[in-house]
C-alpha cells in the first residue's frame, strides 16, 4: 500500500465531510461565476436585478465557508496526523534495541522526525487544496460545456495539453529536487562540523580556511542547484499561465470563426476561463508535492517499521524484578554486524557472577570491549548466545525492561538530562548531601525537578550525573570509567568512601577503571582483551 493510502487510513475525518465541502465550495465557485456571467448580461440591457445580488452573496459567502472549513479540518487533522506520527516514531525508538537504533543511526531519526514531519505538515493541506480546485476546474469545465461545446472543446485541449507538458518536465524537476536536497543535506553537515569544530577551526588558520573553502563550494553547488529549480518552477508557472490567457485568445480570436453561434457565449466563456487560471496555478503546485509528501511518509513509515522490525522491548504491563542479589553470565556473547565486509568485533564467550554487597571492577586496554560488555550486561544490545540471570531466572525478552530498571549507570557516552525525569520529589532532598560532597551545591541547585545550570566542568557534569544515579537508588549500578576525569580529591573519595558506601548499602556495583592505585578496593578485577575475560583476580 502506497504511503499516501497509509495516510489516508490514518486520517480521523470523515472523507465524505471534505468531499462535499469540496463539492460545496466548487459549486458556490461556478455559481458566482454563473452569476457573474448573467448580471453583465443584465447590466448591459439596463441593470442587474437584486436576486441576483443576493444569490452572488450567497455562493461568496457559501465558497468563503466551504473553504474555511476545509482549512481548519485539514490544519487539525495534519497536525493531530503528525503529531501521531512523531509519537509513533518516538515509541517505536524507545521500544527499539540499541543495536537497531546504530544501524539506522541518528541523523536518519532525527531527519525523519524533524524535515520528514515538517514536510507532511507542509504539503498535505496543500494537497487538499489542490484537490479541492481540480474539482472546481472540473465544475467550471462543465459549465464552459453548458455554455459551448466549441469553448469546452478548447478548454480541455488547453488542459490536457497543459498537464501533459507540466508532468513531462515535472520529472526532471523532481530528479533535481532531489540532487538538489542531497547537497542541501551535505551542507548542513558541512555546517554542523563547523559549528562544533570552532576549537579545532581557531586553533589552525589553515584548517579553518580549508573548512570554509570546503563550505563555500558545496554552498555554491547548493545554490546553482535550488536556483535552477526556483527558475524551472518560475518559467512552468508562467508557461501554463500563458497557456491559459492563449486559451482565452483562441476563444475569442480563433472559436468565432469555425462556429457561427459562439459570438453570444465568447465573453461568458472567456470569463470562464479565466477563473480557471486560479485553481489550474493551485493544481499545477499541488502535483509535485503529491511526490514530496509521498517521500516524506514513506521515511517516516520505514523508520517506524525498521525500528519495529529490531528487537521489540515491552514493558508497560512488566512485573517489577526483586532487587538482583546475583547476576550470572553464562556463555554470553554479542558480535557487532558485518560493516562492508569487515567482521564486526565481538566480545564473549563471557563467565562472570556479580554478588550484592561486591564491587567489581573491569580493566583492559582501549578496545578490549569493555563498554561493549556493559551494554550486554544491561540488555541494550542482544546477546547473540548465552545466557544472563538474575538469582537463577534467565532474563528473557519479556524480562528485560524489569532487569534494566533495576540498573543505573553512567556510561562512557552519558547523557545528562536537566531535568530530573523518573525521580521523585523525595529523592531530590536526599541528594543534598551527596551534592555537598561532590562539591556541587554552590554550582546547581534543583528547582521544579530541574538542575539550575548544566553549564559545568567536564568533571563536574560526570559528578552529577552520578548525583543522577545515585538519586534512582537502584540495586545495581554501573559505572564507566567515572573517575577518568575527576581531580586527585574527588578520586580518592569516590574509592575511598563513595564505592565502600555502596557496598555496605548492598548494591552491585561494577565500574570500568585503570586506576590501579586503588584495585584494592574491588572484590573482584576481571581483566579483558580482545573480548573475553583472560584474567579474574581480587582487590
Ligand atoms: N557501535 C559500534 N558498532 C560497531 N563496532 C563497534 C561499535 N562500538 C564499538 N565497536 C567496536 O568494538 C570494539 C570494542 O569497543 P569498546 O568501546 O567496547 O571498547 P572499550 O574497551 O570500552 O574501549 P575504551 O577503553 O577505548 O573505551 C572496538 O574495537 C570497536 O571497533
Amino acid at each position: 500500500m502506497s504511503s499516501l493510502h497509509l495516510l489516508r487510513s490514518e486520517l480521523s475525518v470523515n472523507p465524505k465531510t471534505l468531499l462535499w465541502l469540496t463539492i460545496v465550495s466548487a459549486t458556490s465557485t461556478t455559481l458566482v461565476l454563473a452569476v457573474v456571467n448573467i448580471a453583465a448580461e443584465q447590466a448591459q440591457a439596463g441593470g442587474a436585478g437584486l436576486r441576483l445580488a443576493l444569490l452572488f452573496v450567497v455562493a461568496t459567502a457559501l465558497y468563503a465557508a466551504a473553504q474555511t472549513a476545509v482549512t481548519r479540518i485539514c490544519a487539525t487533522e495534519v497536525e493531530g496526523l503528525v503529531d501521531r506520527l512523531r509519537g509513533d516514531v518516538v515509541e517505536a525508538i524507545r521500544h527499539s534495541d540499541m543495536q537497531s537504533l546504530d544501524a539506522i543511526g541518528q541523523a536518519k531519526s532525527f531527519a525523519a522526525l524533524t524535515r520528514d514531519c515538517q514536510t507532511v505538515s507542509r504539503c498535505v493541506p496543500m494537497l487538499a487544496v489542490g484537490a479541492q480546485d481540480a474539482v472546481t476546474l472540473l465544475f467550471v469545465s462543465v459549465y464552459v460545456a453548458w455554455l459551448s461545446l466549441a469553448a469546452f472543446g478548447a478548454v480541455t485541449v488547453f488542459l490536457v495539453l497543459a498537464v501533459w507538458l507540466h508532468w513531462r518536465r515535472m520529472a526532471e524537476l523532481r530528479q533535481e529536487t532531489r540532487q538538489a536536497e542531497t547537497a542541501e543535506m551535505e551542507l548542513f553537515d558541512g555546517l554542523r562540523g563547523m559549528l562544533h569544530g570552532q576549537k579545532e577551526i581557531r586553533l589552525n588558520e589553515r584548517r579553518g580556511q580549508d573548512v570554509i573553502g570546503d563550505l563555500a563550494r558545496i554552498s555554491r553547488r547548493t545554490k546553482t542547484a535550488k536556483t535552477a529549480i526556483k527558475q524551472r518552477w518560475a518559467r512552468e508557472f508562467a508557461a501554463i499561465q500563458l497557456a491559459f490567457y492563449l486559451l482565452v485568445g483562441v476563444m475569442v480570436f480563433v472559436v468565432p470563426m469555425v462556429t457561427t453561434t459562439f459570438h453570444t457565449e465568447a465573453i461568458q466563456a472567456t470569463t470562464a476561463a479565466m477563473f480557471m487560471i486560479g485553481p489550474i496555478g493551485t493544481v499545477v503546485q499541488a502535483v509535485p508535492i503529491i511526490g514530496d509528501a509521498e517521500h516524506a511518509l514513506t521515511g517516516l513509515y520505514a523508520l517506524k517499521d525498521s525500528l519495529r522490525g529490531g528487537r521489540k522491548v515491552e514493558s508497560t504491563t512488566l512485573a517489577p524484578m526483586a532487587p538482583p542479589q546475583e547476576i550470572v553470565l553464562s556463555q554470553l556473547s554479542y558480535r557487532y554486524p558485518d560493516d562492508k565486509g569487515d567482521y564486526g568485533f565481538s566480545v564473549g564467550p563471557l563467565n562472570a557472577r556479580f554478588r550484592a554487597g561486591e564491587i567489581t571492577f573491569i580493566t583492559g586496554g582501549n578496545g578490549s570491549g569493555k563498554s561493549t560488555f556493559l551494554r550486554l550486561l544491561v540488555g541494550l544490545i542482544p546477546a547473540s548466545g548465552g545466557t544472563l540471570s538474575v538469582d537463577g531466572e534467565i532474563v528473557t525478552e519479556n524480562r528485560m525492561q524489569s532487569y534494566r530498571d533495576t540498573i543505573s549507570a553512567v556510561f562512557a557516552d552519558y547523557h545528562l538530562f536537566r531535568r530530573l525525569y523518573g525521580i521523585p520529589p523525595e529523592a531530590w532532598q536526599a541528594a543534598k548531601p551527596l551534592l555537598v560532597r561532590l562539591g556541587l551545591d554552590t554550582k546547581v541547585r534543583i528547582e521544579d525537578a530541574t538542575f539550575s545550570t548544566l553549564a559545568l566542568s567536564a568533571g563536574q557534569r560526570k559528578r552529577l550525573a552520578l548525583v543522577v544515579a545515585d538519586m534512582e537508588n537502584k540495586p545495581v549500578l554501573i559505572l564507566d570509567e567515572w573517575a577518568a576525569d575527576q581531580d586527585p580529591h574527588f578520586r580518592r573519595l569516590f574509592y575511598e568512601e563513595i564505592l565502600p558506601a555502596y557496598r555496605a548499602q548492598g548494591k552491585i556495583v561494577i565500574c570500568v577503571t585503570h586506576d590501579d592505585r586503588w584495585f584494592g578496593v574491588a572484590d573482584r578485577i576481571l581483566a579483558m582483551r580482545d573480548g573475553t575475560f583472560v584474567e579474574e583476580g581480587t582487590g
